[in-house]
């Protein structure tokens, strides 16, 4: 049973826990699909936007429309894939930039970035969201200052730690921080209870976040793990 002692790192994700679904699933996703066709009209032989494009499997990527219509499938079923994800991210950067998109983080957040870092606690983050995506969104949101990415240590996605669901990826997370040798001094703070069923088994703490517009949580999750409604008592 890991130790409840204080963490040391605190490992976040992101969609559910530091901001709500809602900004996932009805700003950030129909931006991506507004974007796409002027995109693709525009970039489709650019060198830049090769590598996205060249990342779908071939027959997805044979022309504009075979890419769209496997972009919005993907979508509507909230497929975690890497390739659309990074895809995504390039979409989501423009609106970023140009203000049209701001992260709105749950008020306990930031306040609770400031305080963890005081108390000499590692940020980072976990999410399926591209590293990429997650960093545009930590530098465009609606704190004072707007960017947190100064407060955050690392970043983690499906690409360089692995499925959010997998034990191994918690390790692969661990691994990459020998400084940090005792799982049990990271606690990972998810809205998935499988994702923190798997950071659990990775030897992690780490705690269910309930927030407003969350998936109803089960009996048993509730049973099985800690819920948390903000990070108050972290
Ligand atoms: C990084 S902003 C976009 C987040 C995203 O696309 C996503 O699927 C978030 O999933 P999470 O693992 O953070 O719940
Ligand atoms: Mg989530």
């Amino acid at each position: 049973m890991a130790s409840s002692g204080q963490p040391k790192v605190v490992l976040l994700d992101i969609e559910g826990t530091v901001c709500p679904i809602s900004f996932v699933k009805d700003v950030l996703f129909p931006y991506a699909l507004s974007a796409l066709p002027a995109t693709l009209e525009a970039q489709w032989d650019e060198p830049e936007f090769s590598q996205y494009r060249d990342a779908f499997p071939a027959e997805h990527a044979s022309s504009q429309e075979a890419l769209t219509a496997h972009v919005k499938d993907l979508m509507s079923r909230d497929v975690k894939i890497a390739y659309l994800k990074s895809l995504q991210g390039y979409l989501w950067e423009s609106g970023y930039k140009s203000g049209e998109l701001k992260a709105p983080l749950f008020d306990d957040v930031a306040p609770k970035f400031v305080q963890w870092k005081k108390a000499g606690k590692e940020i980072m983050i976990y999410s399926s969201g591209s590293v990429a995506a997650q960093k545009l969104l930590f530098k465009h949101t609606n704190s004072q200052p707007a960017d947190l990415i100064p407060e955050i240590s690392d970043f983690f996605d499906t690409v360089n730690a692995g499925p959010k669901q997998e034990a191994s990826s918690y390790q692969t997370i661990l691994a990459a921080h020998p400084e940090f040798p005792e799982a049990n001094s990271w606690l990972f703070l998810s809205d998935n209870a499988k994702e923190v069923e798997a950071a659990k088994q990775a030897g992690m703490q780490s705690f269910v976040v309930e927030r407003p517009g969350n998936a109803e949580l089960s009996a048993e999750d509730r049973e099985k793990h800690r819920v948390i409604k903000t990070f108050a008592e972290i």
